[in-house]
């Protein structure tokens, strides 16, 4: 097998140890705007050309095959590793972080040529409850700690309560903390409610980065999962995510690229930067690759790096170690060589 530029393809944050992991991490911030409710009712999306183009996304083949492990270890070094169930123990959490620190086996990372380069998630995502033990076993590496909060997922609890959770986990370590918005504020059209909302949330994160999730499932129409974009930016979010992962339909390409080209308007518009999410039922390398692709084309290439792209998943990356196997041994490995994520 001949030997890739994978330095060139890997967006390793700042190429380097985790100091430099951190600078990355707090480049981008999004101050936000005032409400600017006459913006936010201009905002339209043509579903069926929204549609037709992300259906011409999902049907090209994304990458050619011997980029194709590059791009997928890039992929790697996008990812909140991810885990939020019921049954989470400290235990589990703490092998998640550890996966986190070396997510792709040496022997694979060897035959790639990349053994050296510093490869990992770009954070592990838990509930309030796990955020002391990641931290703990993340200590040195430079990986973040995000904390799902605000009553998640539905975040339906009392304002005060979702607010001191965002405090908590804050003091107890965690760098980014993903909140929901008020599905029901976007479903009636209360603007300024979510923008109040979001605001408060942001400001209780202080020095941690806010990611807001939209729930676009719960949001009725693609002009709705658009103008909530809006808002949240407007609010100061400095990522918008799609999901929690508990909706019946999470993150699709469709929802992607609104949400992406509100992105681009709210940038061209504002001259702020606002990272994106996709999260939820994104479990295999291709989707991974497809999403890639799309943001690569829609916002360019700082898009496919850790301080402005993330994908929130608990499963993709075994079957991205499964198709590096196959790109080394030419073959598939067997699902037990994978336990974890
Ligand atoms: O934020 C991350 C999602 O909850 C993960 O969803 P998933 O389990 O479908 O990958």
């Amino acid at each position: 097998m001949s030997t890739l530029p994978y330095n060139h393809l890997i967006a390793v944050p700042a190429g380097g140890p985790p100091d430099d992991v951190e600078a990355a991490h707090d480049e981008h911030r999004n101050p936000g705007t005032a409400l600017d409710l006459d913006w936010v009712e201009s905002v339209r999306v043509n579903r069926s050309a929204v549609e037709r183009r992300a259906g011409s996304l999902s049907g090209r083949r994304t990458v050619k095959k011997q980029w194709q492990a590059a791009w997928l270890l890039r992929a790697i070094t996008l990812m909140d590793l991810t885990t939020l169930s019921g049954d989470d123990t400290a235990g589990n959490v703490r092998r998640l972080c550890a996966k986190a620190r070396h997510p792709v086996r040496p022997e694979l990372l060897r035959a790639l040529g990349v053994e050296h380069l510093p490869i990992h998630t770009a954070a592990v995502c838990v509930y309030h409850a796990l955020v002391p033990t990641a931290v703990e076993a993340l200590e040195g590496s430079g990986i973040p700690v995000a904390a799902v909060s605000t009553g998640f997922p539905s975040g339906l609890s009392p304002m005060e309560q979702r607010i001191q959770e965002i405090h908590a986990s804050v003091n107890a370590g965690a760098r980014e903390i993903d909140i929901v918005i008020t599905r029901g504020h976007v479903l009636t059209g209360n603007w300024q409610a979510l923008y109040d909302e979001v605001k408060a949330f942001r400001q209780a994160c202080g020095p941690a980065h806010l990611k807001a999730i939209l729930g676009t499932g719960e949001l009725a129409t693609l002009r709705n999962v658009g103008r909530a974009s809006m808002v949240a930016m407007m609010a100061g979010a400095d990522f918008i995510k799609t999901s929690t992962g508990k909706e019946t339909e999470n993150a699709t390409l469709p929802v992607g690229l609104v949400m992406a080209r509100a992105i681009r308007e709210y940038r061209e518009r504002s001259g702020h930067v606002v990272g994106f999410k996709p999260a939820g039922g994104i479990k295999t390398a291709k989707q991974a690759l497809d999403w890639m692709l799309m943001m690569k084309e829609e916002l360019g290439p700082d898009y496919v790096r850790p301080d402005l792209f993330r994908f929130g998943a608990s499963s993709l990356l075994n079957d991205i170690e499964r198709q590096l196997d196959h790109h080394v041994n030419g073959r598939y490995a067997a699902g037990y060589r994978q336990p974890m994520a």
